[in-house]
């Protein structure tokens, strides 16, 4: 069952359905996540992230779909670039379980592989893979893109990495299966739409704060829990913040009032310093925000009952994504 941060939306997708600009062509990880949805929604598959958002704009489409964040590769640059300034509003998020298999023409083994073609998300997450097998890579816009590709070559030697789906839908023999870096792989997307639009399905948007999300994790661990506070909460937080860092998912947390000052009042005492690079922003609704920490990988309430328990829950929020900071 879909998550949505808002759960009034994920009802009214499932009752009144609606179109979905994804990511294609089919099979792909995105129409995964629109078919999954409800038999109602139809998806409307497109080239490129930003093809999906011109849908969305230009009124073609209800909703578009936008990966935003996954557990082994980290950010999905593509997917934020598309949406940064674009003028849309994040109505929803919902996390997919990732699975990656090696798909091939009928004879391809592994010992006739020698290149693979993919999404560059999917290539981040089975690196390691590819290395101990010593095979080159190529950048397709989707893995279904890839998939297809690899269907029109008679080649032996190139395999694309997708969703096991792929087999039946382009004609290929899974070769492998599992070959991502680490099982447990999810990607959060973020279903999106015009902002006039979500008057008719929701009142609140009306944006009050901004949160932004820049990535500093010794930074994020002295404000969350400041040297000499809370010995016992303090390790618990630095393992899971290293843990984070480590696959690339602290998230440091500004709030911003709409003429652009900081509230420090809001952030418990901590001092707020605006670090990395500051991208753009999206609407976000708040109804269920810490859901939506949770999407970016956030094993605890920690964010929530250091940042977000002063926020009154009846506002929306912005989220701004700057780089990663190592
Ligand atoms: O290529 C696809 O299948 C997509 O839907 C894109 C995408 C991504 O951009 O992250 C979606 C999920 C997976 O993480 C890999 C690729």
């Amino acid at each position: 069952m879909p998550q949505f941060v808002d759960d009034r939306l994920n009802e009214f997708l499932q009752s009144d359905g609606g179109s979905i600009a994804h990511l294609g062509p089919s099979g792909s990880f995105s129409h995964e996540v629109c078919s999954s949805i409800s038999s109602r929604v139809r998806p409307e598959p497109r080239r490129t992230f930003g093809d999906v958002i011109d849908a969305v704009v230009t009124q073609n489409v209800d909703y578009g779909l936008i990966p935003i964040y996954n557990t082994i590769a980290g950010q999905i640059i593509a997917g934020w670039s598309a949406l940064l300034d674009s003028g849309v509003i994040a109505v929803g998020a919902y996390v997919h379980r990732i699975s990656l298999a090696l798909l091939a023409r009928e004879g391809a083994t592994l010992s006739t592989i020698r290149r693979v073609v993919s999404h560059s998300a999917a290539l981040r997450q089975s690196s390691h893979w590819q290395r101990r097998m010593l095979i080159g890579a190529q950048v397709s816009h989707s893995t279904a893109a890839g998939a297809a590709l690899v269907s029109r070559t008679r080649s032996r030697e190139l395999a694309a990495i997708g969703s096991p789906n792929l087999a039946d839908r382009y004609n290929l023999s899974l070769v492998a299966h599992d070959i991502a870096n680490d099982v447990d792989n999810e990607t959060t997307f973020l279903l999106i739409q015009r902002q006039n639009d979500t008057a008719a399905t929701d009142n609140k948007f009306q944006r009050t704060s901004q949160i932004c999300c820049p990535v500093s994790p010794n930074v994020l661990l002295s404000r969350v829990a400041p040297e000499g506070e809370r010995a016992n909460e303090r390790e618990r937080l630095r393992s899971q913040i290293s843990f984070t860092c480590r696959s690339g998912r602290a998230l440091e947390i500004f709030l911003k009032n709409e003429d652009g000052s900081t509230n420090e009042t809001l952030i418990h005492g901590c001092s707020v310093r605006t670090e990395g690079r500051y991208l753009g922003h999206i609407p976000v609704a708040a109804t269920n925000v810490d859901r939506l920490y949770r999407a970016f990988g956030f094993q605890s309430n920690f964010l929530r009952d250091h940042f977000l328990g002063n926020i009154p829950k009846d506002n929306s929020y912005i989220v701004i994504y700057s780089r990663v900071l190592q």
